[in-house]
Order: structure tokens, then C-alpha cells, then sequence
């Protein structure tokens, strides 16, 4: 049997991470992908829906010149250049060769293949066995999720990864799922000229977020052009009843509203199973929907877990914190061990919504004795100067008990970037009494978070 030190099971960002660092470190490492190294992110996920963004993101600030500056003549969107940047720039035409290579010249191993763990130290490879001296990461990642609405399997509907290849965009979308998938692409959608409907079963958009931020959200889609449904899930979806006709889907709510689309994408959550890669041979139970992890990313002895199957948070930024965690306690160095209080995340709708730490519902329900601040961005001086596409706010949610930030969100322009500083602060668990003392800069948009810590103080 071929041995190594270690062997990684799929090379999402996190796992790549790990091989490339302990291959440079001199360890003989085994990465085995049977998609494409680099996982979701470069290829389907975060990188070509965000260029898809920037793009849609242009064609509405060229809108919003109106108004603002003066006129411009005509703003006619083109796909062909999107679909372009993603095949040419971002994913060399869906073709990993570029990172595999990077991994071999490190003196890596890769087999394109499906790896299951059987056992402590052992991988098998479509059915070939490995052993892994030292340990076994797995970064196997997430897929779309399919949920079970009664005609689904037989229409042909899109996932991100569809989307992600378009060469061009229907006329009209029905967006099943108004998460942080559905709402940004279906906003890229719309922004391009397509018809889109969203349809989502919770009672607000970007449920996880602050109510706050679902209200705003929705009524920019009102704005734009997009129609939502919030409260009702699909209950039947069928093809078009006319064979030849643009409309190819026809989904049918449950309150009865019938909707026809070209397409139909559907955006409903992510689907991870430990099970499925043999997790269960080390000890995970069969139904668990997620690999346990402790503080150093171990799921047992010599078996590590990163990324969106840990259940710590479906970004490249989790998955990447943590494959720093398991370098280091493959390598034995000192380092801190894993902690998700600041987990940040940003949606990136426009206007963008960015979140660090708890929600006030969570902190609720964690027993913190919670105090808010707020502030509508309009009232701010940088708010009330951006005008048009400013809508927004800055939450902040505060354990007055430690006189601590223990969340926040932001939502407008460029919150990603603003949150960072907010971010900061509940990792840092900087003082609110400090906080305060800071001066921000005159007249920016993180300039807020000085409005919404007087609100705060108000309400004491
Ligand atoms: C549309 C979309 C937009 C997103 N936007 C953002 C964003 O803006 N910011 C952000 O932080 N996150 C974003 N995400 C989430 C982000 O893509 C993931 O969290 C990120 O890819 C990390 O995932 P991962 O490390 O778990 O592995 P993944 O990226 O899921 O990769 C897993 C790898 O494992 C391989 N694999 C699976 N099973 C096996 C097996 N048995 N054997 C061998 N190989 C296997 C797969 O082929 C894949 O290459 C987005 C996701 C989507 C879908
Ligand atoms: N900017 C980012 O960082 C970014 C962008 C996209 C995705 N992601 C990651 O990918 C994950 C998955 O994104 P997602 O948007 O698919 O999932 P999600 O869990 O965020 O949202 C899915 C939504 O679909 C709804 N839903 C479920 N079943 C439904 C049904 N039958 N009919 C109508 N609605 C239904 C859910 O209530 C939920 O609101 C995110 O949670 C995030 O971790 C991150």
C-alpha cells in the first residue's frame, strides 16, 4: 500500500491551503480532488458570482448617473463580457491545472479521483487504498442542496454552478431561496434585464440577518424591478405546459400563485454529508449532518475536518482560518486555537449586508442581556451626501454586562469594508468605553459607528 504523512480528502480552498503548506514543509502529501482543486470558490462559488457583482454593480451605478450628474445616453448590459472574464480570467475555462501544478512543484501528490476515509489512517481512492502516517484532512466541501418539491427532479433547473457558466441569461428567472446565493445573483439577474421572481419560504429575505437589514433589502428588489414572495414555498414545479414556449417552468406555490419562468434556479441551502466520506469509520455518527470538530479542527484522532463541512460557517474565510489551525497542529507549533466569535460574513447585494458576530436575535438567545444601537445611514453625513443607492443602517449589539461588542451589521456601500472595523472590535473585545474615545474620519461612511454608540449609550 502507498503510504504517506498525510492525505487530503477534496482540495477546497482549505484543504489546497494545507497540502501546499505541509508539501512546502517537506511533508510527502497525498491530495486527492475528483472535481476541480481550488473547490467552489474559484470555479462556481465566491469569485465568478462576485465578478458577476461588479459588473451588475457598474451597470447600476451608470443608472444612477441620472440624478446625480447629468445623463448617460443609453446603458445597454452585455453578458457575453461577464461570461468572458469568468471563462477567461477567473477559471481558465473551468481547467485547475494552474493549482494542481502549484501543488506538485511543492513535491505533492494529486490523484483526480472520489477519497473515502475507511478507518485511522486510511483513504481509500475509488476503491485503491492509501495510508496516511500522520493524519487525514477532509475538505470535501458542499453541494446544492435539492429540496423535495414534487416535480423538481424533472425539470432541467440550474444551481450556482449553472449560473456560474451562463453564456447568457434567460429572460425571465424564478429564484427558489432569497439566502445570500439567491439574492445576489438574483439582483446580478435583474440588473442584466432578466424578469426575476424570488421566491423564498422563511418570512423575510436574508433570514439569518437583522430584520433590519431584510426589510431594506426588499424594498430596494421592489425598486429594481424584482418580485418576492416571502412565507410560501414552491409546492409543485412542472414544465411548461405549451412544448416550444420561452417559458419553460412553471412553479406552483403554496397559496396557489403560479409562476412561469425561461429558468428556474434553485438556491436553498447547501447540502454537506460527513457519511458520504466516510467519516462514520472513525467514529461520526451516521446521521450527522455535519463533521464535530473540536478547537484544533480534529474530528477524531489523526483526522482533521475544515471547511463547510465542519458547520462553522460556508465561507472561504472559515475554511481558510481553520486549514491554518490544522498546519499548525499537524506541525506541532503553538498558535491559538479555534475560535468563532468573529466569524464576519458579507452579502454582496447592493447595497451590501455585513455581519460580524451575533445577530440581537442570537445574542438573545444565548442569554446575553442585550442592548442596541442603531443608525440609519441617510442621517449620517456620508449618507445623506451618497444619495442615491446609500440605503442602509449600522447595528450594534453590545453586552452591557461586559460593556462589550458581541455583534454588529452594516448594510450600504462598501459595509464589507466598513464592517472590518467592527469586526475588530468583537474580536478584539475592545471596550465600548474605548471605542468611543476613537476618532473616525470625517465624512465617511464608518463614521456611523460613532452615531449608532451614542444610540446606544440612549438607550441605557
Ligand atoms: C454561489 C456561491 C457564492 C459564494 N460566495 C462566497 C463569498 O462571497 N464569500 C465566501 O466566503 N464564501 C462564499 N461561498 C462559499 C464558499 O464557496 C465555500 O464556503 C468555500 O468554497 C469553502 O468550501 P470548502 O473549503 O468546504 O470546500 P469546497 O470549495 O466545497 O471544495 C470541496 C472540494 O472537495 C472535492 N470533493 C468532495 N468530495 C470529495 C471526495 N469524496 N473525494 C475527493 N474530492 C472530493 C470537491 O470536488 C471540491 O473540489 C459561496 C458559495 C457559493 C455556492
Ligand atoms: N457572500 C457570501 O459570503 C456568500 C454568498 C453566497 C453563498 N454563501 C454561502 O453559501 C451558503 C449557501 O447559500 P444559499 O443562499 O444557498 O443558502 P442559505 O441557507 O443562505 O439560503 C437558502 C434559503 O432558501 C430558503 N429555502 C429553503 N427551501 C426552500 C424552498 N423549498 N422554497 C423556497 N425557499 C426555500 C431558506 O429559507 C433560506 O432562506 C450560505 O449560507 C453562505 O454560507 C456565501
Amino acid at each position: 500500500m502507498e503510504s504517506f504523512d498525510i492525505i487530503v480528502v477534496g482540495m477546497g480552498p482549505g484543504g489546497e491551503h494545507v497540502a501546499n503548506t505541509l508539501a512546502e514543509r517537506g511533508l510527502r502529501v497525498l491530495g486527492v480532488d475528483h472535481g476541480l482543486v481550488g473547490g467552489e470558490c474559484p470555479y462556481w462559488g465566491c469569485i465568478p458570482t462576485k465578478m458577476m457583482v461588479r459588473a451588475a454593480d457598474a451597470l447600476a451605478e451608470a443608472r444612477r448617473v441620472d440624478g446625480l450628474a447629468g445623463s448617460v445616453a443609453d446603458v445597454t448590459p452585455d453578458w457575453s463580457l461577464v461570461a468572458r472574464r469568468i471563462r477567461d480570467e477567473a477559471t481558465d475555462g473551468w481547467d485547475d491545472q494552474v493549482a494542481v501544478e502549484r501543488f506538485t512543484q511543492k513535491g505533492g501528490t494529486f490523484l483526480r479521483g472520489t477519497g473515502r476515509v475507511v478507518g485511522p489512517g486510511r483513504v481509500d481512492v475509488d476503491g485503491k487504498p492509501y495510508a496516511a502516517g500522520r493524519g487525514i484532512v477532509v475538505n470535501v466541501g458542499s453541494r446544492a442542496a435539492t429540496p423535495p418539491i414534487e416535480g423538481l427532479e424533472g425539470v432541467p433547473f440550474w444551481t450556482n454552478r449553472e449560473f456560474a457558466e451562463a453564456t447568457a441569461l434567460p429572460g425571465s428567472l424564478v429564484v427558489l431561496g432569497g439566502g445570500a446565493i439567491g439574492c445576489e445573483l438574483a439582483q446580478v439577474a435583474a440588473r442584466f434585464g432578466t424578469t426575476v421572481t424570488v421566491v423564498e419560504s422563511a418570512p423575510r429575505l436574508l433570514s439569518p440577518e437583522e430584520p433590519e437589514a431584510s426589510e431594506r433589502i426588499a424594498t430596494v428588489f421592489e425598486r429594481e424591478g424584482i418580485t418576492v414572495h416571502v412565507g410560501s414555498a414552491a409546492a409543485t414545479v412542472a414544465a411548461s405546459p405549451t412544448p416550444g414556449e420561452a417559458d419553460q417552468v412553471e412553479v406552483t406555490l403554496e397559496d396557489g400563485t403560479v409562476l412561469r419562468a425561461e429558468r428556474l434556479l434553485v438556491a436553498t441551502g447547501r447540502r454537506t454529508d460527513p457519511g458520504a466520506v466516510g467519516l462514520g469509520s472513525v467514529g461520526v455518527a451516521a446521521d450527522a449532518r455535519v463533521a464535530p470538530t473540536d478547537e484544533w479542527c480534529r474530528v477524531a484522532p489523526g483526522v482533521w475536518a475544515v471547511g463547510d463541512i465542519t458547520g462553522k460557517g460556508a465561507f472561504t474565510h472559515v475554511s481558510m482560518y481553520q486549514a491554518a489551525i490544522v498546519v499548525r497542529d499537524v506541525l506541532g507549533e503553538a498558535g491559538p486555537p479555534a475560535d468563532y466569535r468573529a466569524v464576519p460574513r458579507v452579502t454582496f447585494t447592493d447595497p451590501e449586508v455585513a455581519t460580524v458576530g451575533l445577530t440581537e436575535a442570537q445574542a438573545r438567545d444565548q442569554g446575553v442581556e442585550v442592548r442596541t444601537g442603531f443608525t440609519a445611514l441617510g442621517s449620517t453625513t456620508r449618507g445623506w451626501i451618497h444619495g442615491v443607492g446609500g440605503d442602509g443602517f449600522i447595528k450594534l449589539v453590545a453586552d452591557p454586562g461586559r460593556g462589550l461588542l458581541v455583534g454588529a451589521t452594516v448594510m450600504g456601500p462598501a459595509a464589507g469594508e466598513v464592517m472590518g472595523a467592527l469586526a475588530v472590535a468583537v474580536h478584539a473585545e475592545v471596550p465600548l468605553d474605548r471605542l468611543r474615545s476613537m476618532i473616525h474620519a470625517y465624512p465617511t461612511f464608518h463614521r456611523g459607528i460613532e452615531d449608532a454608540l451614542a444610540d446606544l449609550d440612549q438607550r441605557s
